[in-house]
């Protein structure tokens, strides 16, 4: 397979981008092609044509996702997101883990 390909921001905020059948979204600084997904996710399609286009870093961490739900995000990925919109994140599931483990220690800390 060749290199992936790497999305600019133009491409990302195009209107096919944001469009059912063309949706992109960038997380952690990948790009996925999730029109397949919009019937099948456990959210709804509206929250995902919300991030269209966008860094749906946030709003993705935010709920919570499953292991799961990160394995599905391997199957709709096209490429590399804009230089820097990793924003030097850890990879997703390292991210969650750690979140929930300072989560964990801070509500099961003893001193
Ligand atoms: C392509 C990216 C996404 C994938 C693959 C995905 C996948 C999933 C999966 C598998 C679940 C079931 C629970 C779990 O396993 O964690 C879920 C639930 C949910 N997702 Fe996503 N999701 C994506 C993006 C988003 C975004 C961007 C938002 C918010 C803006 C969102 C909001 C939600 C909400 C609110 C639920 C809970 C639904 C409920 O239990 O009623 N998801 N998602």
């Amino acid at each position: 397979m060749s290199a992936p390909k790497t999305y600019s921001w133009d491409d990302l905020k195009s209107s096919e981008a944001k469009s059912k059948d063309g949706l992109l979204m960038l997380i952690h600084g990948k790009v996925y092609a999730i029109s397949k997904f919009l019937d099948e996710h456990p959210g709804g399609d509206e929250v995902l044509f919300g991030e269209a286009g966008r860094d749906a870093t946030e709003a993705f961490e935010d709920v919570g996702h499953s292991d799961e739900a990160r394995e599905i995000l391997d199957k709709y990925y096209v490429g590399q997101g804009p230089e820097g919109s990793a924003k030097g994140a850890a990879p997703a599931k390292s991210a969650r883990d750690a979140a929930g483990t300072a989560k964990e220690s801070y509500y099961t800390r003893k001193e």
